[in-house]
């Protein structure tokens, strides 16, 4: 396993437990930034200011220090062999690419197995797996494995849409432009019907 510290790309999920956020390193860096972009990192709006923002990074970064796999850990015996879907799961990334925020929703469904899951673990799972630097498309396919792996569910699909910052306010610039990435498994990825269902209920039968 690489040095915790090194630069390279940090490994994933549990691994990064004993990786902490560096407040003094990131104070360091957004200094450094406020010069070479021109500014004068001491005058008085910008005293406070890498402060602050490493404890933004701290926020939007936690993700990269929690295991979303904790949270389907406890899950309720109960018979229901349909479809549970909850959706529009607001959540807030950061594209690797450019270190800006993507944001949007998630919709996540699964077919249980016997067991339940609290609902609310399932929006925990989103913000776990959104709150680290992210591309829509990965985002969207941890998601479905965690939930097929930790569930044991008979199928899990998961859509997920948003509004990516450095395609709105920098770059090519289309603010309207919105991207819809989905993740088939199981039952989902075997039968149109219940993936047709599911489209149906999040994006309305006009769609
Ligand atoms: N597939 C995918 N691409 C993303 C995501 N977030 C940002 N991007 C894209 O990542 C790409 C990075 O492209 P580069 O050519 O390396 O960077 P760039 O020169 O800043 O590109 P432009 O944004 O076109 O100015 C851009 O096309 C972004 O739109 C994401 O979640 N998924
Ligand atoms: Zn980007």
């Amino acid at each position: 396993m690489p040095d915790s510290h090194d630069d390279g790309p940090p490994a994933r999920s549990s691994d990064l437990a004993p990786l902490k956020i560096d407040h003094d390193r990131l104070r360091r860096a957004v200094r450094e930034i406020l010069a070479a972009v021109g500014e004068d990192p001491d005058r008085e709006g910008l005293i406070d200011t890498p402060d602050r923002v490493a404890r933004m990074y701290a926020e939007i970064f936690a993700g990269l220090h929690t295991d979303p796999a904790v949270y389907l850990q406890k899950t309720f015996t109960q018979k229901h062999d349909e479809m549970v879907l909850v959706k529009d799961i607001e959540f807030s990334s950061v594209c690797e690419h450019h270190l800006l925020p993507f944001m949007g929703k998630a919709h996540i469904a699964y077919l249980p197995n016997g067991q339940i899951v609290g609902l609310s673990k399932l929006a925990r799972v989103v913000d776990a797996v959104a709150r680290r630097p992210q591309v829509q498309e990965r985002m969207t396919e941890e998601i479905a494995d965690l939930l097929m792996t930790h569930l044991n569910a008979r199928g899990v699909g998961v859509i997920v849409e948003a509004s990516h910052s450095c395609m709105t306010v920098r770059g090519v610039r289309k603010p309207a432009a919105m991207t819809i990435t989905s993740s088939m498994r199981g039952g989902f990825l075997k039968d149109a019907a219940t993936r047709a269902e599911l489209m149906s209920l999040v994006f309305g039968g006009a769609r």
